[in-house]
């Protein structure tokens, strides 16, 4: 393990947000200044996971658990090659890490890859704040001697939003790359990369499928070189309206009726296709405990989210779309936002949410089967 200075020598640090209040703590990780939207996440495990995951670019996450960090950090449960938030804010850091497989503690990775987070916050308090207010522009800055808070709260002021950040491209892999079947393989997918997670192809992958992961800026040609029996289109960071190209691919791949499956941006995507509109929630959805009700069949599932966008579709009536009739699948109990659409003339749908479930309850997987099925049922009109 390497050393980093904890606790009580650490520096001061606050957590400045764009309506002017300010929390006060001690640097957590790396020291230095960092923005993004402070947005709030209610898992009580699974920090490795949400700081790796690519959708968190430019958000500075709270964790509405009180104690992070018991666990250290793994060479396992990455979901991406590095950690994406900008920034980190807990209450109450494990000051000793303890896990079989950890290899070092969270504050010292956080250190290694340069993320500035505050400890000591009242994360119940500023939780209850973001959800009453929504989510904003925030700030973290730490050391010795900091500029008055008036001044740090003019510089979060001068950051852009959420809203119409076009962020896909900066976290996506610029090439291509295969994830093989594990045994038999029965299906090639073309899976384009927003911001995938490690756990998506793998989720194909153990079901037999070919995972070919292509940028986000792969045409239709490219898309359709690999020779796809389905396509998928992943999460990813930033506000769906700004992703033109990928609606324009997903617009294409619909036209050619190959079956599509899109999870969390890739359900905005589909949405924008369709011609629904996307808009920004309060305060979002982030965490592994959100309940689901899939439409089809009644089910309830508790959920793994994050997202800070949804679909603006009718719940309560069959659509009329360029691409035949769509309805929404899935709904979230604890608001009625959109969280599923499917197609009803061919083989497309798509979730708000992870079903990928890196951390979360695994009660989603069946749709990575949906979509196996969607496959086989294309398959076989193919010979019939
Ligand atoms: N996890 C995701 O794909 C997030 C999608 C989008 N960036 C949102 O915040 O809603």
């Amino acid at each position: 393990m390497t050393t980093s200075t904890r606790g009580a020598a650490k520096a001061p640090a606050v957590l400045v947000l764009e309506d002017g209040r300010v929390f006060r703590g001690r640097a957590y990780g790396a020291v230095g200044e960092t923005f993004g939207e402070a947005v709030f996440s209610t898992g009580m495990t699974g920090y490795q996971e949400t700081l790796t995951d690519p959708s968190y670019a430019h958000q500075i996450v709270v964790a509405t658990a009180p104690q992070i960090g018991n666990t250290g950090w793994n060479d396992e449960d990455d979901e991406s090659a590095r950690i994406w938030v900008s920034g980190y804010v807990v209450r109450d850091p494990a000051r000793i890490p303890s896990n079989w497989r950890a290899k070092r503690s969270l504050d010292d990775e956080l250190v290694a890859q340069g993320i500035v987070g505050i400890s000591g916050i009242d994360t119940r308090a500023l939780t209850r704040h973001l959800r009453e207010r929504g989510s904003m522009r925030s700030g973290i800055f730490s050391g010795e001697t900091l500029p008055t808070d008036a001044e740090l709260v003019e510089r979060v002021q001068a950051q852009p939003g959420m809203k119409g950040l076009s962020l896909y491209e900066e976290v996506a892999t610029k090439e291509a790359y295969v994830v093989p079947a594990i045994g038999e393989k029965k299906f090639t997918v073309a899976a384009i990369d927003l911001g995938i997670k490690g756990m998506t192809p793998h989720r194909m992958a153990e079901r037999g499928i070919e995972v070919h992961v292509l940028p986000a800026t792969a045409t239709e040609e490219e898309v359709y070189a690999v020779e796809p029996d389905g396509v998928f289109f992943s999460n990813g960071p930033g506000d769906p309206a700004t992703a033109e190209g990928p609606v324009a691919l997903m617009s294409a791949v619909l036209a050619r009726r190959t079956p599509l499956f899109g999870i969390c941006f890739g359900n905005q995507i589909l949405g924008r296709a369709l011609g629904f509109g996307t808009y920004k929630l309060k305060y979002g959805h982030r965490g592994i405990n959100q309940p689901v009700q899939d439409r089809t069949t009644g089910k309830v599932e508790v959920t793994a989210h994050n997202h800070g966008f949804a679909v603006d579709a009718p719940l309560d009536k069959i659509s009329e779309t360029p691409f035949g009739r769509a309805e929404v699948s899935h709904v979230c109990l604890n608001d009625q936002v959109v969280e599923g659409l499917q197609l009803l003339d061919q083989p497309a749908f798509s979730v708000q949410y992870h079903p990928e479930a890196a951390a979360g309850p695994h009660d989603a997987a069946y749709l990575f089967d949906r979509f196996l099925s969607l496959m086989n049922t294309a398959q076989e009109g193919q010979r019939a």
